[in-house]
């Protein structure tokens, strides 16, 4: 089946957390329209871009692209940016059920609310492991009140300004700043009105008894998040697109990038309604929690519970966030065995770095800069001078580098050269974090796979051991992701086919970090690709390549 989408995307004027700013909307809305699928599906979306001054591009966060790598929707790699009054068609098939992401994949975008979800569901008459009642998507986010234009001027000039931390959590697109915090107090009496309606907490209203299946997904900027709803357990039953062996949380650790659906039974006292929070984890919690209100009916919607909200566990608790992250396993019924052997060892050291007199993230040392020739034109036509041919480091100096100790700030470079994968063959991925420049501190970096899924085989803490580590991976029923998190001052190891012909990003899911170089990118398989559309040209080298 065909399922055929036109959208308009244009800014406007919104307050989703009562401060008024530009906000970036499909057809108005932001977030934008939940697509809605089965197995199989072909999804075409004509997209008209109305930002007036703006390019635009479009992720499919988790769709594998497997057949169409030119529409996987990031600029630079797969294709030129969509220019403003142009269209542009993405058509891609939806090939296994599961909760998947769409954001802006241009600059940092994303973080304007351009994005929402895509449900996917099983083919006709395929049961999923678990049973529930009613389902819903929710969408976890952090919000800033700048401009992604002043926050991404701020990152890239040498008079270094970070973005900070965000004024607030906005669950399904909903937050809610203090007014009386602002610095800057505007004329505008509506410019922060904490009595709009636009603003009230998302509510989700179930039916005592009954089963839902909440589908979270987190976009967020910068921010780890907690989600929990007081008083009630989840059952953990998927996680981005795979299922889950179930296991029971109080809160859920997500990481922006990522999708899990949990099972909640609404089967607490009836008579009043709950908090739905969610809460900053590893970094310093500045921001308040995002509220929602998890609604029994017939309670009145806008009851507030009659308890303080739950702020989760503390912000810098590491070890329930890797415990939870080693909780996550196949589906007994599920398991797709990853290859027992690998056939190429990776490993990534993340660092921050300062490069030129910026502060920058690297990879083994080597910071990474999209091209404005994208990867995939450029391979298939040769355009050998669009981007540095010499293959970054696949390693770095395992014996001397001190993970613990502060960067030695000067000796990362910058590049746009790329890995390439010999095609179907299997690669080992192992994420090794580092102390950053700052005394005694090591970030959480979520990191997102463009057209593959990976078996996560393990976690560790301290420096990756490539002699006895590996015996300790899990072999016999791995989680498949798209998106996982490397914990401070850990590793985490990751195994994957190159089968998917195409160029594929391979980035730290926080907005400000791929900006400031925390990626690399894999092509594999280009010499089996037939013709690239030409809607994909007409920037950089392939100026005149675009053929309307
Ligand atoms: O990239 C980052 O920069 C800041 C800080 O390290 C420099 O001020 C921070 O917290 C990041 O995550």
């Amino acid at each position: 089946r065909i399922r055929h989408y036109r959208w308009e995307v244009k800014y406007e004027y919104k307050s989703p957390d009562c401060y008024k700013k530009l906000v970036i909307t499909i057809n108005g809305r932001s977030p934008g329209p939940t697509i809605i699928a089965q197995e199989g599906d072909t999804i075409i979306v004509d997209l008209e871009n109305s930002l007036l001054t703006e390019n635009v591009a479009i992720h499919w966060h988790g769709i594998r692209q497997i057949g169409t790598p030119w529409f996987d929707g990031t600029e630079g790699v797969t294709q030129c940016p969509i220019l403003p009054g142009d269209t542009f068609r993405y058509e891609f098939v939806v090939d296994r059920p599961g909760t998947y992401l769409y954001h802006a994949h241009y600059g940092m975008q994303r973080e304007s609310g351009l994005y929402g979800s895509i449900q996917v569901s099983p083919r006709d008459g395929v049961a999923e492991p678990f049973d529930y009642d009613y389902e819903r998507s929710i969408i976890l986010n952090d919000w800033y009140h700048k401009s992604p234009s002043e926050q991404a001027t701020g990152l890239s000039s040498t008079d270094f300004k970070w973005i900070g931390e965000p004024q607030s959590l906005l669950i399904q697109g909903k937050g809610r700043f203090n007014c009386s915090k602002l610095t800057t107090p505007s004329l505008d009496p509506d410019a922060c009105n904490q009595t709009k309606p636009e603003c009230a907490p998302y509510v989700l209203t179930v039916i005592p008894g009954k089963t839902y299946r909440l589908r979270i997904g987190s976009l967020t900027s910068l921010s780890a998040l907690t989600f929990q709803i007081e008083g009630h357990n989840m059952t953990v039953v998927e996680a981005d697109g795979h299922y889950v062996e179930p296991f029971v949380i109080k809160n859920l650790f997500i990481y922006s990038g990522e999708t899990y659906s949990v099972l909640v039974k609404a089967d607490q006292d009836p008579s009043r309604n709950y908090w739905a929070t969610t809460s900053v984890v590893s970094r310093n919690r500045t921001t308040p929690s995002g509220l929602a209100t998890f609604n029994y009916y017939p309670n009145h919607p806008r009851r507030s519970p009659p308890t303080v909200p739950p702020p989760g566990p503390v912000w810098n608790d590491v070890e329930s966030r890797l415990a939870q992250s080693l909780a996550i396993k196949s589906h007994q019924n599920y398991i797709h065995k990853p290859p027992q052997t690998t056939d190429r060892l990776i490993v990534f050291l993340n660092t921050q770095n300062q490069v030129d007199g910026r502060v920058r993230w690297s990879v083994n040392n080597v910071s990474f800069n999209l091209p404005h020739t994208p990867y995939l034109i450029a391979l298939k036509e040769n355009l050998t001078d669009a981007f540095d041919q010499t293959p970054p480091p696949t390693g770095y100096d395992f014996v001397n580098y001190d993970i613990f100790k502060r960067t030695n700030k000067t000796n990362a470079t910058s590049s746009d050269g790329i890995y390439k994968l010999q095609f179907n063959t299997t690669v080992d991925i192992v994420l090794q974090n580092a102390n950053d420049m700052n005394i005694n501190n090591s970030e959480t970096h979520p990191w997102h796979l463009h057209g593959h899924d990976f078996w996560v085989l393990g976690y560790g803490k301290g420096k990756f051991d490539i002699f006895n580590d590996p015996r300790n991976y899990n072999l016999e029923n791995p989680i498949m992701k798209n998106t996982v998190a490397v914990h401070p001052f850990g590793w985490t190891a990751l195994r994957f086919r190159a089968d998917n012909p195409g160029v594929w990003a391979f980035h730290c899911h926080i907005e400000a970090h791929f900006y400031m170089g925390m990626g690399v990118v894999f092509a594999e398989g280009i010499d089996m690709l037939k013709n690239l559309p030409s809607s994909i040209m007409g920037c950089g080298h392939t100026k005149g390549f675009h053929r309307p």
